[in-house]
Order: C-alpha cells, then sequence, then structure tokens
C-alpha cells in the first residue's frame, strides 16, 4: 500500500501523460486500497511452523547429524515398523509402508535411527517396549532421528506388478510376520498390485483398486516357498521320521560333500530323494498376471474343467451343455476304431486311420490321448479350435498335466478344478444319488466303493500339490446342484467381466521380470 501511495506521487509530478493518469485512478480505487491493506496485513504474518527449541544437549552430542521429526498422528499407524540393529542394539525404522503417515510425509526412512520418541530416550529399549509410546499416542509425535547414511537409491521396481497368490494368508495365524497391524489379509486368486520388493521377506502390497491407501506387508515367494518346505518336512518327521531326517541330512550334508568322502554314499542317495521332493512338489506361491480387456469379436476364453477320475467333471460338463447348448461346446475326440452303425462321424467321433493319428501324434496335434483295447482315442487342438471358431465356449475335460498345451494366449484356458468333499459327505451324496435315481437310470449310476473314495481324495491333492498353480477355480463337489450353480456363475462372471486378469507369461513369456526374478517351477512365476 506505501508503495502504491510513493508511486501516485511520483507519477503526479511527471507530465500527467493519459497512461500515468490512468494508472493513478485505478490504484487509488477504494476496492484496490483494500486489496492491498489485506495482503499488506497477511504479508505481515508469519505462517512458518515454529519449531522446537533446539534442546541443550544437541551441541554436546558426538553424533554426525541428528533430525527432528513432528508427525501427525491419527488413530491409524503411523505406517512404519521398527527393529533392533543386531550389532548396535539401536532401534531403527525396518520398513515404511507406502501411502501411511509416515510414507506420505517423506520426513523417515528406512534405516534410520530413532533415539526418542516425544521426549522419550530409545536407548537400551527393545522394539515391544517402544511400540506402546507410539500406539498411546495421538496428534504430534515428536522423534529425534539419526538419519541413515542415504544411498539415494530408488526403487528398481517402478513396472506396476500384479500377483495373484495361490494362497490364503491371514496375517493373525502367521508367528512369522513381523507386524501384524502391518500386514495384509488375502484369499487365493484375488490380485493384488506389489509396492514393493525391495526386501527379500516381506514385499508390500495393496488389494486391487486400493492402490491410494497405506500398503500392506504380505510374506516375499521365496519366504513362503521356505515355509511350505518347513511344513512338508515337519509333515514328513510325523509320517515317516526315518525318511524325513535323511532328507535333512540330505540338506546339510549336500554342502559339504566334497570334504567328507565317506558319506558319499548316503549323501548322494538323499539328494536323490529330496530332488525327487522338489521335482514332484511345487510350492503354490505367486503368478504374476496382468490385465487383459476382451473385445466382443474375441473368441470365448477356453474352459478347461479338471479334477480326479469319478469326481463329477463330466456330469457338470453335460449340466453345462443342457443349461445352453448354444453358448457352450464340446470337442468331439478322434479315435482309429471302426464307426458303429448308430454313431456319426464327426458328431460322436472323428474317426480316422490309424497313420493320420500316429502323425498328428508326431505333428504334436493332440492334448492327450491313449490307446484302449488296440484303438487310440484322443482330443486335438483342431477339435478345440472348430468349437471356438463357432463363437462357442469350449469345455474341454483333460488331465491337469495336459493343459500345457493351451496354456497359451491363444486359448488363454480359464481352469477349474473339481475337487471332491471330505470323505463324509462324499459317501453321503454319492450314495443319496444312487438312492434317488430311478429305476430306469440305475445302470448309469457309479457305484463307488469305499477305497475309490479314498482314491478321489488323494488324487485330488495330489492333482492340488502338483498343478494347484493352474488353477483359477476351485469347486467342492458335494451336492451336485450347489457345485453346477457355483460353476456356471462363476464362468458367467468370468466372461461378463471388464477385465480378465491372465498370467503375465501369456503376453510376454521374456519379461524382464521374470527373468530377474524366476525361481525355476513354471516360467511366469516371480
Ligand atoms: N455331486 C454329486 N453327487 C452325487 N453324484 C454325483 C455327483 N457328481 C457326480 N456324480 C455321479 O458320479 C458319477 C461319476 O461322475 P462323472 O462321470 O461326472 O465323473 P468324472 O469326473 O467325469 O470321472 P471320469 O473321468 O472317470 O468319467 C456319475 O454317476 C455322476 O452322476
Amino acid at each position: 500500500l506505501f508503495l502504491c501511495f510513493q508511486l501516485a506521487e511520483g507519477l503526479i509530478y511527471q507530465s500527467w501523460r493519459d497512461e500515468a493518469k490512468e494508472l493513478v485512478d485505478l490504484v487509488s480505487k477504494p476496492h484496490f486500497m483494500s486489496f492491498l491493506f489485506v495482503h499488506d496485513s497477511v504479508a505481515q504474518r508469519d505462517f512458518e511452523p515454529t519449531l522446537p527449541p533446539i534442546p541443550d544437549d544437541v551441541l554436546d552430542s558426538d553424533e554426525d547429524t541428528v533430525k527432528y521429526v513432528s508427525l501427525y498422528k491419527t488413530k491409524e499407524p503411523l505406517g512404519a515398523t521398527i527393529k533392533r540393529d543386531r550389532s548396535t542394539g539401536a532401534i531403527v525404522v525396518a520398513r515404511i509402508m507406502r501411502g501411511g503417515a509416515a510414507d506420505k510425509s517423506g520426513l523417515i526412512h528406512e534405516g534410520d535411527e530413532l533415539k526418542e520418541v516425544n521426549g522419550v530416550s530409545l536407548e537400551h529399549k527393545k522394539p515391544n517396549e517402544v511400540l506402546p509410546l507410539l500406539d498411546c499416542s495421538q496428534g504430534e509425535v515428536k522423534f529425534k532421528i539419526i538419519p541413515a547414511s542415504s544411498s539415494g537409491e530408488m526403487s528398481p521396481h517402478k513396472k506396476k506388478m500384479f500377483l495373484r497368490p495361490l494362497f490364503d494368508y491371514d496375517p493373525l495365524e502367521d508367528p512369522a510376520v513381523p507386524c501384524k497391524d502391518a500386514a495384509l489379509v488375502f484369499k487365493r486368486g484375488e490380485v493384488l498390485q506389489i509396492v514393493s520388493m525391495e526386501d527379500d521377506t516381506w514385499w508390500q502390497a495393496c488389494h486391487l483398486g486400493d492402490s491410494g491407501t497405506r500398503a500392506g506387508l504380505i510374506p516375499s515367494k521365496q519366504l513362503h516357498e521356505r515355509l511350505l518346505i518347513l511344513l512338508l518336512i515337519n509333515i514328513l518327521m510325523t509320517l515317516c521320521p526315518n525318511i524325513a531326517s535323511l532328507f535333512l541330512a540330505g540338506l546339510r550334508r549336500s554342502f559339504r560333500l566334497g570334504r567328507k568322502s565317506s558319506w558319499a554314499r548316503e549323501a548322494a542317495r538323499a539328494k536323490r530323494w529330496s530332488t525327487g521332493i522338489h521335482r514332484t512338489f511345487t510350492a503354490p506361491t505367486y503368478i504374476e498376471v496382468i490385465p487383459h480387456y476382451r473385445n466382443s469379436t474375441d473368441r470365448h476364453r477356453l474352459v478347461a474343467l479338471v479334477g480326479p477320475s469319478g469326481v463329477g467333471v463330466s456330469e457338470l460338463k453335460r449340466r453345462l451343455l443342457i443349461s445352453d447348448p448354444d453358448h457352450y461346446g464340446v470337442t468331439v475326440p478322434y479315435t482309429t476304431r471302426e464307426k458303429r452303425k448308430q454313431e456319426k462321424d464327426g458328431v460322436d467321433y472323428h474317426f480316422v486311420s490309424i497313420h493320420m493319428f500316429e502323425e498328428d501324434i508326431l505333428n504334436q496335434r493332440f492334448i492327450e490321448y491313449g490307446r484302449h483295447k488296440a484303438h487310440y482315442y484322443g482330443t486335438s487342438l483342431d477339435s478345440v479350435n472348430r468349437v471356438m471358431a463357432e463363437g462357442k465356449v469350449c469345455l474341454l475335460d483333460v488331465h491337469p498335466s495336459k493343459i500345457k498345451h493351451v496354456y497359451t494366449s491363444e486359448y488363454k484356458p480359464y481352469v477349474v478344478f473339481v475337487k471332491p468333499p471330505r470323505i463324509e459327505e462324499l459317501r453321503l451324496t454319492r450314495r443319496r444319488a444312487k438312492f434317488i435315481c430311478d429305476e430306469e437310470n440305475k445302470n448309469s449310476v457309479r457305484i463307488f466303493s469305499e477305497e475309490q473314495f479314498e482314491d478321489m481324495i488323494d488324487s485330488a491333492e495330489t492333482m492340488e500339490n502338483q498343478c494347484g498353480h493352474l488353477f483359477d477355480k476351485v469347486i467342492v463337489n458335494g451336492d451336485i446342484a450347489v457345485a453346477f450353480r457355483e460353476l456356471k456363475a462363476d464362468l458367467k462372471r468370468v466372461e461378463e467381466a471388464d477385465v480378465q486378469w491372465i498370467p503375465a507369461e501369456w503376453i510376454c513369456p521374456s519379461s524382464p521380470t521374470k527373468a530377474r526374478r524366476s525361481c525355476g517351477y513354471l516360467g511366469g512365476w516371480i
């Protein structure tokens, strides 16, 4: 305002040119004067935060740099975990959860050493003694910090990464999680967005669509694999302690083979055995997925129904077909046997010569084939293509080990595992089916022995262990009507979804993330 008066005064002594007159008029108007007056009074105020006075002992301290940080804490945690440094005994920040108050402030970093919280010294304190200090504070929380020696490193994993867990996780049931509140609960099959993989044991992730919120800890692939192997050894220990100790000895001794030649034979045997375990046991951890947006002109995804013999795969497939024959289709198998009178070529079977069949085997045109009473039978890729070309959803019923033939972006299989219920329910439902079936149909109902029920459950378990990572959906076939309803609704949901989450390996088989983190079981795992 004062400047304005000076300006007007200066102009008055000028030669009163038109522009000068106009300017003096402008700045002398009452609203302009009021505006300047408000500006001046605001400008005179001090809006800078008042920092607490520097404590007296700071100057005497022999520490290089000390930082005082004030954070405002709501009822929510600050979003950081702490640990005790093993060598120095100091309390340090172990992790900063992305999106939490500590992260947003940008003032606290992983590796920072915490000296004080609200004036209370943390010297000789354990993390569980520090946590109550934070739990009971709300509002301003003051930290005295020795900043970590900054390496200036940025996260190397800037690419957006999505994982589908192949197991359920509840931190409340995990004794190994460093902080239960900081961990994420998730279910098998959900999509998680990975925020940080910098830590080898605990990654940070959000549920899909929650990326604005604070991230949570999830066990890394390596950690979960290790836990599963330990669990397996524990089970082996209980069931057959001799073999388990041989396995453990194999693990230990394989590191010392070169030195102790007298152990060589036993260790080699243990190693063979342990390699056997690794071959048959595929730890279900995570699979990297990417979004796929289906165009209305795209072919439908192939639906592969798998399960142990007798569980009800054919029954569910039959019900789906009857429920909507224009929408669902099944493949016509190939065979080398003679056509029977009532059969139609291309409807019941494609009848081909042995020579043709064997040529197709050599050309890898079969997803699955076998011999029965000197005749070949098989499902070929051509028959799948035919159903899909008709614009139908092709229902394929194969052994899970054969899915690899169609596990590509061309077929984008949606794999449903049909699982038997607990043995009591299995007995009950199958016997009830036999009972309620009328006389006419009685021959078509399969009668199961107790041994067959047990086999069914055993082979379901083996299938889950070996191929569980391929299953998109698990349907427990107890009550057939319930199982069918669930299957139909699930397939409808998948078809109608705007976005489908498919394995990254279908689209980018040599993605850099895979190369960096692949652990070998199956391409696409990270
Ligand atoms: N939930 C159920 N409750 C009662 N009976 C069932 C149920 N599911 C299937 N069944 C009956 O069990 C028998 C075997 O079912 P299905 O033929 O579908 O087995 P599958 O999985 O195709 O096995 P396979 O490959 O050996 O033929 C059939 O008689 C079927 O009607």
